[in-house]
């Protein structure tokens, strides 16, 4: 296992002059020895790009990479001593279950005994005991995709053990299963894991720490608790979280704050001038008129899902989501209201960045 170092960027075309000629903007992160981590972010922010310079399939255009703190930027992705699992299946339809999972382990010489040992522990993670004398070709997608996850976890010794988007072919029951079981898996093997995914449920099951990119940036690494309570980027905000954070313009100087029309306290020490508000819908609650840190608003939908009501009001021109108990009698739509867009869980950003 090996501790990652970037300090990189990445441009596909030569002579980069601006950001957008970039697929990764320049940055310097780390991978813990034996962490898992998710690389999450929409089509095209560059996580492919990343997990193709880890690897070594992608040499990048200026910088380095660093395992243990060893210089690998022009090693190949054997040298590196990388496994790696694909979207699709990766196998030999005319081997045998077992036969798929030894191959990694034969390739490297490990004694017939060790690979017998090793191969039997991860069919038995992966729930595949009784199919290990099964050849693959007679196997469904997703019993193929997981022998591609076991070859990719069966060898202890490597740096790393990186997944594309692994489990985009299985089906969404298998996939929940799927994902449990290589949180299970990091734990009793100690692996370090990168998992590109452009889905923040799996990312946030899965990862200790998300890196959360986009337009070729990571613009946050942080626990799920982190980036739910602390987004340090407003795009963090909207982009995690369902709906994600609600934003008000607002705007601070000399210990108040006026936000959407209302003039208020700061709640705390401010940078003064033009900021954002941030209020997960989670922590947006209806107030009593004129009360401290709300803002009046005006009901548009009330939805109840049954384990909560999703309520949208206007305010300061945008709509805000808020998520209420079922229990409560929630407002009708048309209905004015007073909303508490200040409190201790309330963000506060400037050129999108978290300042307070
Ligand atoms: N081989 C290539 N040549 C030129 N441009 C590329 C190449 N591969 C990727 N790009 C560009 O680099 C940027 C980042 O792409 P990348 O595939 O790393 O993103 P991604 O986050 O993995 O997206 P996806 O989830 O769609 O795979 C995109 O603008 C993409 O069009």
């Amino acid at each position: 296992m090996s501790r990652i170092d970037l300090d990189l960027a990445h441009a596909y075309r030569p002579n980069p002059r601006q950001e957008s000629d970039y697929a990764l903007l320049p940055l310097k992160m780390s991978f813990r020895d034996g962490g898992a981590y998710a690389l999450l972010g929409p089509s095209g922010c560059g996580k492919t790009t990343m997990l193709n310079i880890i690897s070594g399939l992608l040499k990048p255009s200026q910088g380095t990479v660093m395992f243990d703190g060893r210089d690998v930027t022009n090693a190949t992705p054997q040298d590196r001593n990388i496994a790696q699992v694909f979207q699709f299946p990766v196998i030999y339809d005319t081997m045998t279950v077992a036969q798929n999972l030894a191959f990694p382990l034969r390739n490297r010489k490990v004694p017939e005994e060790q690979i017998k040992k090793r191969v039997g522990e991860i069919a038995e993670m992966l729930e595949m005991s009784g199919q290990l004398n099964q050849r693959a070709a007679g196997l469904a997608a997703d019993a193929k995709q997981k022998i591609s996850l076991g070859r990719g976890l069966v060898r202890s010794d490597v740096s790393a053990v990186l997944f594309d988007e692994p489990l985009t072919v299985i089906d969404p029951h298998l996939k929940w299963q799927l994902r449990r079981k290589l949180k299970q898996i990091h734990r009793e093997l100690k692996l370090t894991l990168i998992y590109v995914t452009h889905d923040q449920v799996e990312a946030l099951t899965f990862a200790e720490e998300v890196v959360v990119m986009t337009r070729g940036k990571a613009v946050q690494v942080g626990s799920a608790e982190a980036l739910f309570e602390r987004p340090a980027h407003t795009f963090v905000g909207h982009f995690i979280g369902s709906p994600g954070m609600n934003f008000l313009e607002a705007h601070s100087a000399g210990g108040m704050l006026e936000v959407a029309g209302t003039r208020m306290r700061a709640p705390r020490e401010l940078p003064g001038g033009p900021l954002k508000v941030g209020i997960r819908p989670e922590y947006l609650k209806l107030a009593a008129p004129q009360s401290p840190g709300a803002v009046p608003a005006t009901v548009t939908l009330v939805q109840d899902v049954g384990t909560h009501v999703m309520l949208t009001a206007a305010a300061g021109g945008v709509l805000l989501k808020a998520r209420l108990h079922s229990d409560a009698p929630a407002p009708a739509v048309g209905e004015a209201v007073w909303l508490r867009v200040v409190d201790g869980h309330t963000c506060y950003y400037q050129n999108e960045e978290l300042v307070a």
